[in-house]
């Protein structure tokens, strides 16, 4: 069989780092295949240079059997490859159909309205990809702005459809959502190259499985040959711990000591396309882990940043180790003692342009200053020895943050922020974008800082990751809690109803 799109010994270096190392990939049609690797290990280059973004330095890509030069984005489209990036690339003050239109090819000068959303209700129809056309981009939830971004390329003639870790911002009822789009483009023969982190994922879904390892392509698998074991051994080395990428046995927990976060009829207005926060009781207790789930847009965020006090109270309060920090600065609650683990870190907690060593300076406050000047050799070792417990590797240090892969950026700021012995976690998605060892010692970690008696608020999609670490469950629905679970007394069946509002408040 002839593949979509080939690449032939595909190499690329940045500095002395080989990012890809001799790659070979071959996307046949009518078929997901899944692209994993630990972080940094060379996907997001490889699909890069597959849609023409980057330039590799050595080696071919043929499109249909045909040599091609793909110098830019343009070059790949018009060659039927079309790739959905991390951040959505899509304008959300526009419609639906604006973004999609502006997407065309074809453009013309007039765009004849009526034509183009027949056709985007048709090419919806036949892949599962229904959402408003009519509403703006901004008002849609993550999921349907995926939908959005593969009908953009299915409109504009794609074949072959690179996704750059779709399922990182999805509620597990969009990821099987997804999947069945999948299926169906796949039965329409289109070639899917899906990168993930997560190995069910890619069990569940991939038909072929390649697996890059230090910048080259460690193995490839059909399906049928892999499970597993394998994949994590052929991802990290013969020897992989596989328990590290497995969840340990949950621990179960002390009785929680005095509560260290609390949230008293804590309410907070909204504006635009944010979500109002409604009388939130919620309290974490010392040696707790509370897990707080939803699907994405139900609140978290606006819950965050009410803790952290970016975002004020309009009734209600806030308490911190039995003080009344309702009205905390963030600056205040981080000297408390509360670190965060962002949504978005690179929108919120660190700076592209900045190097890895400032970044991880950012958000210590005055703990490292000497009278003017920062002590970095003290703040070196610190932060060395929590990429340790962590067993992250430590990047180089002078290196611009931006250019470090999605996943070490999380790691960069996931060291930074358990660096100092919070007393309170708050860890947003907190494994986002990790490979399975890097979120398995997070997670390892979070327990042992309940282990110390400190508290942990961790808001997830993941409900084995909720299910794994929370001692309480809270669902959060429409800024609401929408029910309270003990460790254990939940289903995922009956948590995902009250996720998505089909279900009642219940209390456990
Ligand atoms: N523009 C750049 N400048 C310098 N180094 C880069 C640049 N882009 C990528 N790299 C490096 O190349 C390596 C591979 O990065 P890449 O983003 O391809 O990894 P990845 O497998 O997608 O990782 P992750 O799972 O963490 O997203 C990383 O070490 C990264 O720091």
């Amino acid at each position: 069989m002839t593949p979509l799109i080939e690449a032939r010994g595909i190499s690329k270096a940045y500095g002395a780092l080989k990012a890809n190392d001799h790659v070979d990939l071959r996307l046949n049609p009518g078929e997901v295949h899944a692209l994993i690797g630990e972080n940094g290990a060379g996907k997001s280059t490889l699909s890069k240079i597959l849609y023409g973004f980057v330039q590799p330095d050595a080696g071919d890509i043929l499109v249909g059997g045909k040599p091609a030069v793909l110098r830019t984005p343009r070059d790949a489209r018009a060659l039927g490859v079309g790739m959905v990036f991390q951040n959505f690339m899509l304008i959300p003050p526009m419609s639906v159909l604006e973004n999609i239109a502006l997407f065309l090819p074809d453009l013309p000068a007039v765009v004849d309205r009526r034509a183009v959303e027949q056709r985007v209700h048709d090419f919806a129809k036949r892949f599962g990809l229904g959402v408003d056309v009519h509403a703006p981009v901004r008002q849609l939830s993550v999921g349907d702005r995926q939908k959005v971004e593969i009908l953009k390329l299915l409109l504009a003639r794609a074949r072959v459809l690179i996704l750059d870790e779709p399922t990182k911002v999805l509620a597990p009822h969009e990821v099987a959502e997804l999947f069945r789009v999948f299926e169906s483009l796949k039965a329409e023969g289109y070639a899917i190259l899906f990168i993930t982190h997560k190995i069910r994922e890619v069990l569940a879904c991939a038909d072929r499985i390649s697996v890059m390892r230090h910048g080259a392509m460690a193995g490839s698998f059909a399906r049928g040959e892999a499970d597993a074991q394998k994949l994590v051994e052929t991802m990290f080395g013969e020897h992989a711990p596989m328990q590290a990428a497995v969840a340990s046995a949950a621990v179960a927990p002390s009785t929680p000591a005095s509560p260290v976060l609390e949230l008293r009829g804590a309410s907070c207005r909204a504006t635009g396309s944010e979500t109002a926060l409604a009388e939130l009781d919620i309290s974490v207790g010392a040696g707790e882990i509370v897990g707080i789930a939803g699907v994405s847009g139900s609140g978290q965020k606006e819950l965050g940043d009410l803790i952290l006090g970016l975002r004020p109270l309009a009734s209600g309060s806030k308490w911190l180790c039995g003080e009344d920090a309702s009205a905390w600065s963030i600056a205040r609650m981080r000297e408390a003692g509360v670190a965060v683990i962002p949504e978005d870190p690179l929108a919120m907690a660190a700076f592209p342009g900045m190097s890895v060593r400032e970044n991880l300076a950012l958000g210590t406050g005055r703990r490292y200053w000497r009278g003017a000047t920062v002590d970095w050799p003290a703040l070196e070792a610190a932060m060395a020895k929590s990429f340790r417990a962590l067993s992250f590797p430590m990047p180089a240090l002078d290196l611009p943050l931006g250019a470090l892969s999605g996943g070490n950026v999380q790691r960069v700021v996931v060291a930074r922020e358990m660096a100092h012995q919070p007393r309170l976690v708050l860890a947003l998605y907190p494994t986002r974008g990790l490979d399975v060892r890097s979120a398995a010692s997070l997670r390892e970690l979070l327990r042992s800082v309940r282990g110390e008696g400190r508290a942990v608020l961790l808001v997830s999609e993941d409900l084995d990751e909720l299910a794994e670490l929370s001692d309480r469950l809270l669902v959060l629905f429409a800024g609401a809690v929408a029910g309270e679970f003990r460790r254990g007394a939940w289903t995922a069946e009956e948590v995902g109803l009250l996720m998505t509002g089909s279900k009642e408040a219940a209390h456990a």
